[in-house]
């Protein structure tokens, strides 16, 4: 049985070298714990800035690539080349120097489809197949999922007062409306979200100054990135440079492993 959420950890840093480092301990922690109890690690990405971050992960041989499945938190409906690709991103940045199982990557195969419901279908589908029989649970329970956070306060594809933020059923969800180009989308809803064992929001930079504040200070905003709260055993962390929390209130912890 799940229960309310235990309140946010923030991590912040002083510069990006030293958030890389301690998110790549992070990471490598969490999916020991997955792989010591289960033999795999579910892990869900996200584009933007986000897989950048990852890179103290390269090259470092507590990685255990070959049990990792990985998932995409969104996706932005274009072509697996164009450059908006985060499967793209993803692949050029991650994928490429790792040696994760091309089957174990779960990929949102915009070619296959055009219809964006049928599209959505198809990859709750492919996480009912992963997850449901796996877990037996009515939402699927990530290891771990890794969100960005946008100047808007968005995290995946949920966007400020977008009717998505009310979608309590389903798995996957799909929009053509995004405010952020590309409009059509693909995006884990909320309750996959908060049924994750542990979601780590990665900001870095002045440009989220403003916004971090009110997504920690503010929660009674309901901005997209506030309403991440996963369920007890969940834990929700943030992993931040000091450019990014300097105006925070919220208390603050040294990360150390
Ligand atoms: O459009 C998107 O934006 C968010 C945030 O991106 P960031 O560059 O500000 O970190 C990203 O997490 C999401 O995956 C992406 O589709």
């Amino acid at each position: 049985m799940n229960h309310p959420p235990h309140p946010p950890i923030l991590y912040s840093f002083p510069d990006g070298a030293s958030l890389v480092a301690s998110l790549a301990d992070f990471v490598i922690k969490a999916q020991k714990e997955s792989i010591d109890k289960k033999g795999r690690f579910t892990v869900a990405l996200s584009g933007g800035s986000l897989p950048k971050m990852l890179g103290g992960l390269i090259g470092n041989p507590a990685v255990k690539w070959d049990k990792w499945h990985v998932f995409y938190a969104d996706e932005r409906v274009v072509p697996l080349d164009d450059p908006d690709s985060n499967h793209l991103l993803c692949t050029e940045t991650l994928f490429s120097k790792v040696s994760i199982p091309a089957d174990q990557i779960h990929t949102i195969d915009t070619s296959l489809l055009d219809d964006l419901e049928e599209l959505a279908d198809m990859y709750e589908k492919e996480l009912i197949r992963e997850f449901a029989q796996k877990d037996a649970a009515r939402f699927p329970v990530f290891d771990l999922i890794l969100l960005g956070m946008g100047p808007d306060g968005h995290t995946a594809s949920l966007f400020p007062g977008h009717a998505l933020l009310a979608e309590d059923d389903r798995w996957i969800a799909w929009l053509d409306d995004s405010p952020k180009p590309p409009p059509k989308r693909i995006t884990f809803t909320y309750p996959v979200i908060n049924h994750a064992l542990r979601v780590a929001f990665v900001a870095s930079g002045a440009g989220k100054v403003d916004m971090l504040r009110s997504v920690l200070d503010e929660p009674e905003l309901g901005l997209p990135s506030s309403r991440v709260k996963p369920a007890s055993p969940g834990q929700l962390y943030w992993f931040v440079d000091d450019a990014a929390s300097a105006a925070v209130q919220y208390s603050r912890t040294v990360f150390k492993l």
